[in-house]
């Protein structure tokens, strides 16, 4: 296992290299893949914390070519010993003055409504619109296996990460959002309430795995997360503050300026006895998939390829394809 797992990293890093470019830019050091950006902010040397952005248009959903990328960002900052803590945030179209970072014309079309008088306006923010849908619908078993493999892998690399991760959820956070919300230590979510967050599966007529189930329970209690899981509930930010899906709410603005500031707090503990204590609490749930990562994949195969899941599945993509006015 602990070989397979090596031998899988040194694929991932080379392939790393190829995809991946490194800029200086203004003292701070970047590089990014297509689809994930990461900044590191501080002085070499010094401690840095590194800012992942997800670039995945239209909605940055999790697809393949995403978790590939995304697992390849994460082992480079594990192994820079200079990072001690990784903000994950979405860097698609935002509203107001700020900058339009990942959208190529055509997506930023797509990205916004027109309004009466047909100008243009910005849809609000996406984090991440949770698992490709496309990968799991009209697809082979072989993919499916391939596909959940992935998603197996990155919960498991952000579950267990040594680093300190936060979110900055500056969108909508949906079931596989939200699994990449609940994996980091702490949350901040922008206080606008067209965003919702949470594990929607029972929505589209599937069923949230029972290690994201897990992480879901140790996250805001057992009884409030059955009832979320099995309604399939989208919390809107004072709602999930108050169930405890995220840790803060602060105004759109300032979701980045708040999330360096609770990190600055979370650095200034040493990283062995933070890092110890993480493990402690986490290490049974992150166990119980490793001991059954084979079967889980087969069943996430036989399930997905069912003919009734995936008639669920057209329907809900043929929802939201005429969901538009
Ligand atoms: C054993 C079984 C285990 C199951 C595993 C369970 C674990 C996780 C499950 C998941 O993560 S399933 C995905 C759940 N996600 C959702 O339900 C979100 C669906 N999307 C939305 O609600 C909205 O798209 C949005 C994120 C709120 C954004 O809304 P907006 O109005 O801005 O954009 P849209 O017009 O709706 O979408 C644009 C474009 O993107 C396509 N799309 C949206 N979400 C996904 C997705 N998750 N995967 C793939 N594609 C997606 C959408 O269909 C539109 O496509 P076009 O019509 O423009 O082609």
């Amino acid at each position: 296992m602990a070989m397979a797992l090596r031998a899988a990293s040194r694929v991932l890093l080379r392939a790393g290299s190829r995809l991946g470019r490194r800029e200086a830019v203004d003292g701070a050091r970047r590089f990014a893949n297509k689809r994930v950006l990461v900044e590191t902010e501080g002085a070499a040397g010094a401690t840095r914390i590194a800012v992942m952005k997800f670039r995945n248009p239209p909605v940055n959903s999790l697809s393949l070519d995403f978790l590939t990328e995304f697992v390849i960002s994460l082992e480079k900052l594990e192994n820079d010993k200079s990072i001690r803590g990784v903000i994950l945030t979405s860097d698609s179209l935002k509203r107001g003055n700020q900058t339009k970072v990942a959208a190529t014309e055509k997506t930023e079309e797509k990205r916004a409504t027109r309004d009466h008088g047909g100008r243009l306006q910005e849809r609000p923010g996406i984090f991440s619109a949770g698992l490709d849908l496309l990968e799991m619908y009209g697809r082979n078993p072989a993919h499916y296996a391939e596909y959940w493999k992935a998603v197996q892998e990155l919960w498991l690399r952000l579950y267990l990460s040594s680093l300190t991760l936060m979110s900055a959820i500056n969108g909508a956070s949906p079931a596989g959002g939200c699994l990449l919300a609940i994996t980091c230590d702490y949350r901040i979510m922008a206080d606008n309430p067209k965003y919702t967050i949470g594990l929607n599966e029972s929505l589209l007529g599937i069923v949230a795995p029972f290690w994201l189930k897990d992480n879901y329970v140790n996250t805001i209690g057992h009884r409030a997360a059955e009832r979320a899981l099995q309604l399939g509930t989208l919390f809107p930010p004072a709602e999930a503050l108050k169930v405890g899906v995220v840790d803060e709410v602060v105004p759109e603005d300032q979701v980045h300026s708040k999330t360096l500031s609770v990190m600055a707090k979370w650095l200034a503990i040493p990283d062995h006895s933070r890092q110890l204590t993480k493990t402690m609490m986490r290490k049974a749930t992150a166990d119980n998939l490793i001991k059954q990562r084979e079967a889980d994949i087969q069943n996430f195969a036989s399930f997905i390829s069912r003919d009734s899941i995936q008639k669920s599945l057209h329907m809900y993509l043929e929802k939201l394809k005429h969901k538009k006015g």
